[in-house]
């Protein structure tokens, strides 16, 4: 496997501006996506998880401002002309975005619908042969060739999904963003479509960054998992660490909020609430909510970095945290 990033993010913000004034959804994100890596993202509502995959997309408009750099295969996508940023969409980095399967046209038969992504990104071939590519990629999410002749009403949820997959790598990206792929679906269906990404992950040795909020999933697909909070990463660490020795305690909260057995479905949530992004409090943006929290955490804000205390742990293996219990290099991110 290439050691080369598919994907290297660094200092990302991304400010909305509103009526009410700017919304810093995202603050100073770094992080490198290896290849054929399956990357977690996670935190709770509002935390910034879609905003983040929309900038990474180049899809957010304006007023909204992102700065930092997005690096594939070299190229800066911030900054890049629009053009350009379009060459790359589907080709190089794709996205299965939040609810997509009601993001399909009611009034056009699936097949053509993937047929317009390809021909959209590039794709100039006579009519046969990409209507053959689209019934390939349908057939490649585990759908009958024969779904591309029907309409959006006429499949279930679940096959809608696939559909959205399906176009999502049409194109055979590097770099898949899935922001929720599984929800409104039941659980049957979720665990299919959840295969049916993975099968294709592995079989196309694309990378993936998937979004959500459930820890059991996490636990059960990725390599590694990023926590994020209020626009801000916590902690990125392998999965089987991050489960094991939660080093934010943030990371901690979520992973005792999963339901036990032993609990008999007792829920334990995380008490109080995100800060607002228009009024975040001093230090780390966690410490009011932190049963850990000590003195330097009301005033200073922790740097996000490599640990740097424990062992020199092997490559792919590192692990990254913003917290005053954690001494951290901060010039090392990813
Ligand atoms: N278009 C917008 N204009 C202004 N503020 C926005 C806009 N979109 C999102 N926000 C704000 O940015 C913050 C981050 O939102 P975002 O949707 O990225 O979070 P999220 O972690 O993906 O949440 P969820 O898990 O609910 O999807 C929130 O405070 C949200 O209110």
């Amino acid at each position: 496997m290439s050691t080369e990033p598919a994907l290297s993010v660094r200092d990302l913000e991304v400010t909305y501006y509103t009526d009410d004034g700017p919304v810093s959804a995202v603050n100073g994100v770094s992080f490198d996506l290896m290849p054929g890596e399956k990357l977690g993202l996670v935190g709770e509502s509002g935390s910034g998880k879609s905003t983040m995959a929309l900038a990474l997309m180049r899809l957010l408009r304006a007023p909204t401002v992102i700065s930092g750099q997005v690096l594939l295969d070299g190229e800066d996508l911030i900054g890049m002309p629009e053009r350009r940023v379009r060459q790359l969409r589907s080709s190089k980095i794709s996205m299965i975005p939040q609810g997509a399967m009601n993001s399909l046209n009611p009034v056009a038969r699936i097949e053509n619908q993937i047929i317009d992504t390809l021909e959209d990104h590039g794709t100039r071939r006579d009519k046969r042969t990409l209507l053959g590519l689209a019934r390939d990629a349908l057939e490649a999410v585990g759908l009958r060739r024969s779904v591309g002749r029907m309409y959006p009403h006429e499949l279930s949820g679940g096959m809608k999904q696939r559909v959205c997959i399906a176009i999502a790598v049409a194109m055979q990206p590097q770099v898949v963003i899935a922001d929720e792929p599984t929800s409104a679906l039941d659980v049957v269906v979720q665990r299919q479509v959840m295969d049916t990404i993975l099968k294709l992950q592995d079989e196309l040795g694309v990378a993936v960054i998937l979004i959500g909020h459930d820890m059991g999933l996490m636990a059960q697909t990725v390599d590694r998992l990023a926590v994020m909070y209020a626009g801000k990463l916590a902690e990125l660490s392998p999965i089987r660490e991050i489960f094991a020795d939660p080093l934010h305690p943030y990371t901690e909260l979520l992973i005792e909020s999963l339901p036990k057995l032993a609990d008999r479905g007792t829920f334990r949530g995380i008490p109080g609430l995100p800060p607002s992004l228009r009024s975040m409090p001093s230090g780390c943006l966690f410490h009011p909510r932190c049963p850990k929290a000590f003195d330097p955490c009301v005033d200073l804000e922790p740097a996000y970095g490599a640990t740097s205390v424990r062992p020199e742990p092997v490559e792919g293996h590192q692990r990254f945290v913003a917290c005053h219990l954690h001494q951290t290099e901060e010039s090392h991110v990813g």
